[in-house]
């Protein structure tokens, strides 16, 4: 017998990430390849007619798991029963912008609809935040949720699956190893140019990555800049922020949290206190998942030189942090 269809809402589905997203949710590679999906579509009132494009060309595609989709621009009717809410509408970063310049502007939308995702979605509903500061906009979107009660604060994410895997393609470049093969990554903190991608337990077909590169000069000039920038140097080279990319990550980190991993993964969950990082921030952990479930992999060595860098990422989410804390009050 099939399954029952589970229902997925995407936020700023007319945008370019959604166009990147929804043909491979409705194809099966995010929640499993029989597993039939009812997309729930919001956007704005003026993008709804470019969502019915997209929507026409869902069913051009006559995908066998799509069971049904609707569009809306009202976050009630969007999030009713969701499953899994992928909340990637925001307003986009352009040239010269930082992503803490979009704080105010994005952390209206996020209080909406972290309430409305409380109010109507499954209690055990998986939510991930794409549009940014995305760290940030998920502790917002929980935040608000929180007052609500009824669905799990564990399960509001926000998105540092990107800088996982670009970390992971510059990694295999400079070792000459299969991107395949390298396992135990780990990005700590803000999905911004002070994340921490870590290397320092990654292997790769037994071999330590961090034995097999051995330069510090090159992680701390050139690959940390690199990952942390990566975002920056799209925009300048596409003239649009990153889209098919961002969209990979977060079918990546849904179908791992749904599906379960098969290595460490780097996610944006809200801190139980690990690591020493303040219970509820957003913050890029390790993680493992298991049976629907994630966990944070406990008890690495935090060396000093990490630790400083964990520091900075941190200290720059408690400053997001402190900047939105009266939309929450
Ligand atoms: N976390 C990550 O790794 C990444 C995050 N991003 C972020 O993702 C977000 C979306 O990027 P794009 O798709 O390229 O932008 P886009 O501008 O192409 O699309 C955004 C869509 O969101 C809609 N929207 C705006 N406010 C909304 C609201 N309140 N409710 C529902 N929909 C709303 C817009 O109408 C538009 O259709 C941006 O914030 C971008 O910075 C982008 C790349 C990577
Ligand atoms: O940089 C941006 O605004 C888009 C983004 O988050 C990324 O590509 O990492």
């Amino acid at each position: 017998m099939s399954k029952a269809p589970m229902r997925v809402a995407v936020t700023g589905a007319a945008g370019q990430i959604g166009y990147s997203l929804l043909f491979r949710i409705a194809s099966g590679e995010m929640l499993g390849k029989d597993q039939p999906v009812i997309l729930q579509l919001l956007d704005l009132p003026q993008a709804q007619k470019a969502v019915k494009g997209v929507m026409m060309e869902l069913e051009d595609c006559a995908f066998p798991l799509l069971a049904g989709m609707i569009a809306t621009d009202d976050p009630n009717v969007a999030f009713k029963d969701a499953d899994v809410c992928l909340l990637v509408g925001a307003r986009p970063r352009g040239p010269g912008m930082e992503r803490a310049d979009l704080l105010t502007a994005n952390g209206a939308i996020f209080t909406v609809q972290g309430k409305a995702i409380a109010e109507n979605a499954k209690e055990d509903v998986r939510v991930l935040v794409v549009g940014n500061p995305c760290n940030t906009n998920a502790y917002i979107a929980r935040a608000a949720a929180i007052k609500v009660g009824r669905t799990n604060p564990a399960n509001y994410h926000g998105m540092l699956r990107l800088d996982h895997n670009r970390a992971l393609s510059q990694l295999a470049a400079k070792s000459g190893r299969a991107v395949s093969s390298l396992k135990k990554m780990v990005v700590w903190g803000n999905h911004s140019p002070s994340m921490y991608a870590d290397y320092r337990f990654c292997e790769s077909n037994g071999d330590s990555v961090k034995a097999l590169i051995n330069d510090h000069a090159w992680n701390n000039d050139v690959f940390l800049p690199t990952v942390g920038k990566r975002g920056a140097a799209i925009i300048e080279a596409r003239g649009l922020s990153s889209a098919a990319s961002a969209a990979n990550a977060a079918i990546d980190h849904v179908r791992d949290w749904v599906l379960g991993s098969s290595d460490w993964v780097t996610m944006g969950v809200p801190s139980d206190g690990s690591y020493g990082i303040p219970e509820g921030v957003v913050f890029g952990f390790p993680c493992e998942c298991k049976d629907g479930q994630y966990k944070i992999i406990q008890g690495l060595e935090i060396d000093a030189y990490s630790q400083g860098k964990i520091d900075l990422t941190l200290k720059e989410l408690e400053d997001e942090r402190a900047a939105v804390a009266d939309m929450l009050k």
